[in-house]
């Protein structure tokens, strides 16, 4: 079992895991390793660690800022899976690769998957590849021990989503709304996205269930995620670390917000 599976199977049955997602790079990179572990020491159970990339397609201008912000920073693979590495020496909190194809391309698919596991991260999350096309990494991932984790939206159909649970291991990524990364406003969100988790319990029976997109404070989680195993979030830590950063105390104030994020306030 990884640490994915784990962090899952020591849950139990009340609680809801959060995942959260950080740019790596952002806002520099000296930040992300302390940020990780900051996550973690505030409720984080899962973190989603993005990979930089110029034409991000799924991204809202949040994560899409960010990611610039990174390249501008120089942030590169090599130095993202240091970054693991250096988590990996005080931490076991389950570390997920998310990013596009592209640039795993680039790398080389079998070099990243084995360098990725010899840093000490456990999945991948590839927004890009649709579940037809996973054979360009699935045997790959196998033998790095990276688990898959493939995303369903509102407009999956049945049969997509019992591949999507067919494929992925650890958790399969329920995208509550269909469109681009970011925290969104009113109230009409939640109640499609609970008939869209009935949906998805119903066809996706082997993997925990986490539900990300457009949450930004504990209310939106409580309520998005009350029929599923966890919920994640990305561009309203990205916000809040815009908001305060480089003044003195933004991390506590991230911090703090990721606390509230788990725990309520
Ligand atoms: O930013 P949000 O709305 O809180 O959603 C999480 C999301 O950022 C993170 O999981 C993510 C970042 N980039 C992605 C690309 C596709 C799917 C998901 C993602």
């Amino acid at each position: 079992m990884n640490r994915i599976q784990n962090t899952f199977t020591e849950k139990g049955n009340d609680s809801k895991l959060m995942s959260l997602f950080l740019t790596a790079g952002f806002p520099d990179l000296d930040a992300t390793v302390d940020l990780i572990l900051g996550f973690e020491k505030n409720g984080a159970d899962i973190i989603e660690l993005g990979m930089p990339f110029s034409d991000p397609l799924a991204d809202g201008p949040t994560i899409q800022y960010s990611s610039d912000v990174a390249i501008q920073n120089g942030i590169t693979m090599e130095k993202i899976f240091g970054m693991v590495k250096e988590v990996r020496k005080q931490s076991e909190i389950p570390i997920i690769l998310m990013g596009y194809m592209n640039p795993v391309l680039r790398y080389g698919v079998e070099k990243f998957c084995a360098r990725a596991e010899e840093a000490g991260v456990d999945g991948l999350i590839i927004p890009d590849i649709p579940i037809e096309e996973g054979g360009i990494i699935e045997q790959h991932a196998k033998n790095s021990k990276l688990s898959l984790i493939y995303l369903v939206a509102p407009n999956t159909s049945d049969e997509r989503m019992k591949q999507a649970d067919e494929k992925s291991q650890g958790f399969v990524y329920c995208v509550s709304v269909t469109g681009v990364t970011g925290a969104r406003e009113g109230e009409e969100v939640s109640k499609s996205v609970n008939r869209f988790i009935e949906r998805v319990k119903t066809n996706i029976t082997h993997n925990p269930v986490m539900v990300g997109f457009g949450i930004k404070s504990h209310e939106d989680a409580v309520d998005i995620a009350s029929n599923a195993d966890g919920f994640i979030v990305g561009s309203a830590l990205i916000d809040t670390i815009k908001k305060n950063y480089p003044n003195e105390g933004w991390q506590s104030a991230l911090f703090s917000f990721v606390h509230s994020l788990k725990f309520g306030n």
